[in-house]
C-alpha cells in the first residue's frame, strides 16, 4: 500500500499542478529520507493574500515542507498545486556577488522592464545604490535587495525560510515593517518558516505548527 493511505483509499497519484486562482493546496500523504518518514499527513491551503507562518522545532521538517510546496523537492507521495509565479526568500539573501544590485533583480526577472527594478530598489530603501555590488552594501541592504528581488515579480506565491533569523532586534524590526508592507501591496498567497513566535503574531494571519514523529499539521488560531 501506498505510504500515508488508509486501507482501501486509492493512492493518490504523485503530480505538482498548476492552480490558475493564486492559491496554494498541500496534500502530502507522506515525505521520506531513505527509511526515515519525515512528514506525515501534512493538509493545508494558502488564499491568494493570505500570510501563514510555519512553526516547529529545530529539525522537524519546516525546511523539507517548503522545498516541496515550491517544488523543489518532488520526491514525496501526495500532490501541491500552486500558481506559477513564485517568489522564494531564504535565511541568507542568495545574491550573485559578481552582479549589481539592478542586475541582481533583472537576471532573475527578465520580463520586467528597467524602470520596475530601479522602482523596486527605490522602495525598499536603495536609491542610489543600483550599480552597487552585493559585497559593497550592508546586511541589511542585501537583504531589503533581496526582497526587491522577490516582489519585483508580484508572486502569487511567496515562501520565505526564516527570513529575519540572525539580525539585530531594530534591524529585524525594519524588515518586517518593510515586509508587511510588500505583502499589502501584492497581496501573494505567503507560507513562512519562523522560530519566533512574535513573528508569527505580527506576519502572519494563521499559524500552522508541525508535531511530532513523523511530523504532521496542528493548526493554531491567532
Ligand atoms: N536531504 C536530506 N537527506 C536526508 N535527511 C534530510 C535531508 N534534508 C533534511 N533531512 C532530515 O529531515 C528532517 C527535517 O529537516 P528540515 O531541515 O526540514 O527541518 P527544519 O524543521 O527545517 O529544521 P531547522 O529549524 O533546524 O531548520 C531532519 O531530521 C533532517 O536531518
Amino acid at each position: 500500500m501506498t505510504p500515508g493511505l488508509r486501507s482501501g483509499e486509492a493512492p493518490v497519484p504523485l503530480r505538482l499542478v498548476q492552480n490558475e486562482t493564486g492559491a496554494v493546496r498541500v496534500d502530502i500523504d507522506a515525505k521520506r529520507f531513505g527509511d526515515t518518514l519525515v512528514l506525515r499527513d501534512v493538509h493545508f491551503s494558502v488564499t491568494r493574500g493570505e500570510t501563514v507562518a510555519l512553526l516547529g522545532p529545530s529539525g522537524i521538517g519546516k525546511s523539507t515542507l517548503l522545498r516541496i510546496v515550491a517544488g523543489l523537492d518532488r520526491d514525496f507521495d501526495g500532490s501541491v498545486a500552486r500558481p506559477a509565479n513564485m517568489a522564494m526568500v531564504f535565511q541568507e539573501p542568495t545574491l550573485l556577488p559578481w552582479r549589481s544590485a539592478l542586475q541582481n533583480i533583472l537576471l532573475v526577472h527578465p520580463e520586467i522592464p528597467e524602470r520596475r527594478a530601479r522602482a523596486m530598489l527605490a522602495r525598499v530603501g536603495l536609491s542610489g545604490r543600483e550599480q552597487a555590488f552585493p559585497r559593497s552594501l550592508s546586511l541589511g541592504q542585501q537583504r531589503r535587495l533581496a526582497l526587491a528581488r522577490a516582489f519585483a515579480g508580484c508572486p502569487e506565491l511567496l515562501i520565505m525560510d526564516e527570513p529575519f533569523v540572525s539580525l539585530d532586534p531594530a534591524l529585524a524590526d525594519s524588515m518586517l515593517t518593510l515586509t508587511e508592507e510588500l505583502i499589502a501591496e501584492a497581496r501573494p498567497a505567503t507560507l513562512f518558516v519562523t522560530h519566533a513566535r512574535a513573528e508569527a503574531d505580527r506576519l502572519a494571519s494563521r499559524v500552522l505548527e508541525l508535531r511530532g514523529s513523523p511530523a504532521t499539521l496542528s493548526p493554531h488560531l491567532i
